[in-house]
């Protein structure tokens, strides 16, 4: 049956996303009140630009006052699209003192405050609801959250940056240049408002940390992620990935321990075998594996960033908690029972693909090796080119750990014959 009653939804930020769940309620209100069960009204829209013309949002609900809004007292949803630590996280917090609960898109706050969010959330009797913070419209955390809530997940490894994921495609088959790729993804909206938090691997490590959190019901933060950007991938290295068969994408990947007793985190540019199905994501799309004892293996994908995907996610999660607040209910809180200690990146372990400038003469390609073999890392395959004198020498590792791979590319460093040490690159997903 129908409540006439309204639910109140005030909407924090009106920009890409914002702007795109504000049409949504509009032209779907019919649709989202039956599916809840109540009609929503959209109640007050905070935003910093108040004479900006806002196409079907009645100038009257505009205001610059979002922490009057939050503290109106007859709210029954918070969506927070605003981005960023502050005012966001002091908003959401008092969006739950004064009865609301909240939908946020917000990984940055959630990697960095999710546990304390949680607790104000719980205190408070409402609900946190977060499912367009991970890889935009795709169900990623929900399916984390509940359907696999029987499982033991053991990995998830993916592409969760559509930015990054759409400027190494452009790279890679177009040839277009770091810049004009990045400028085209900001002006398509898939970028963060400082876009380099996406280049640079913030944003992609934030989605790690909530992944990880929730996939191994552990407390993982930003700061336990190991964080590599792609700012630093070359023409070169997508030519190196191409011989072996790959290409590179920015990836995040959380683990347990083969023994169980820890996990690690982590964002880098990897290389991976063009048999792959990551390898085949194109553009601001993004993809999942999720690895369960029970399940197997599970991929997720979709689009990862954009207005309207992340709308979709907002909205999902909007219809989620109407009806919760219908029922005098609410959904799953933080599930850290687990904590799990989250351990370095020198644990970690995969195989690596070094490129050398190195003296072409006898007895280098022996050194080099002896320098792996003492390290305890085994080489896969080495292939050596020609050019003047010197040479460039690639090498291609069998797993083994980053803590061995840093030690040994030391040791290469202090070796006469080695010149310089191209690059280094992970190779994951084989
Ligand atoms: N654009 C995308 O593809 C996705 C974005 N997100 C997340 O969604 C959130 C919003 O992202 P976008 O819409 O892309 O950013 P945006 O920069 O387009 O929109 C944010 C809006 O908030 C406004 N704002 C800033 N401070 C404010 C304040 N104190 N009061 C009221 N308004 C304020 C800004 O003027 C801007 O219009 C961020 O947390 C972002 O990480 C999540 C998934 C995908
Ligand atoms: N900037 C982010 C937006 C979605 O989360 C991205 O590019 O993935
Ligand atoms: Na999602």
């Amino acid at each position: 049956m129908m409540r006439t009653r309204p639910l109140k939804v005030a909407l924090l930020g009106c920009g890409v996303v914002g702007s795109e769940v504000a049409r949504i309620m509009t032209t779907h209100a019919d649709d989202l009140a039956a599916r809840i069960g109540a009609p929503v009204e959209l109640a007050g829209v905070a935003v910093r630009r108040p004479d900006k013309v806002r196409e079907g949002i009645d100038p009257a609900l505009v205001t610059t006052d979002a922490t009057a809004l939050v503290k109106r007292g007859d709210l029954d949803i918070v969506v927070e699209v605003i981005g960023g630590i502050e005012p966001a996280r002091t908003l959401i917090t008092t969006a739950f003192e004064h009865g609301a609960s909240v939908v946020s898109a917000n990984k940055a706050l959630l990697a960095q405050d999710g546990a304390a969010l949680h607790a104000a959330a719980e205190q408070n009797g409402r609900d946190l609801y977060y499912e367009a913070a991970v890889a935009g419209a795709i169900p990623l955390i929900r399916p984390l959250r509940e359907s696999l809530a029987g499982d033991k997940v053991n990995r998830v490894l993916g592409i969760v940056n559509g930015t990054t994921n759409f400027i190494l495609d452009k790279m890679d088959t177009t040839g277009a240049g770091y810049q004009e790729a990045l400028d085209e993804a900001t002006a398509l909206g898939y970028a963060e408002a400082d876009p380099t938090a996406d280049v640079e691997g913030f944003d992609a490590a934030a989605k790690a940390a909530i992944l990880a959190g929730i996939a191994f019901h552990t407390r993982v933060r930003l700061d336990d992620v190991h964080r590599e950007g792609m700012t630093e991938v070359t023409a070169a290295d997508f030519a190196s990935a191409k011989e072996m068969g790959c290409t590179i994408k920015l990836l995040a990947i959380c683990e347990r321990a083969e023994d169980g007793a820890s996990v690690t985190a982590r964002v880098h540019p990897a290389m991976i075998p063009l048999s792959h199905p990551l390898a085949s994501v194109r553009g601001a799309y993004n993809a999942v594996f999720v690895e369960s004892d029970a399940s197997g293996q599970l991929m997720f994908y979709g689009p990862g960033a954009g207005g309207a995907p992340t709308a979709s996610a907002v909205l999902g999660d909007l219809v989620a908690v109407g009806r919760n607040r219908l029922g005098g209910t609410t959904g799953p809180g933080e599930s850290a029972y687990a904590a799990l200690p989250v351990s370095s990146m020198g644990e970690v372990v995969t195989r690596y693909h070094i490129s050398l400038d190195v003296a072409d003469k006898p007895g280098v390609l022996a050194q080099v090796a002896t320098v792996f073999a003492e390290h305890g890392v085994s080489i896969d395959t080495v292939r050596q080119q020609g050019k003047d004198g010197e040479a460039s020498l690639v090498v291609v590792t069998h797993r083994a750990s980053d803590a061995a791979l840093g030690g040994t590319v030391e040791a290469l460093r202090k070796l006469d014959t080695v010149r310089g040490v191209a690059s280094i690159m992970r190779v994951e997903g084989e």
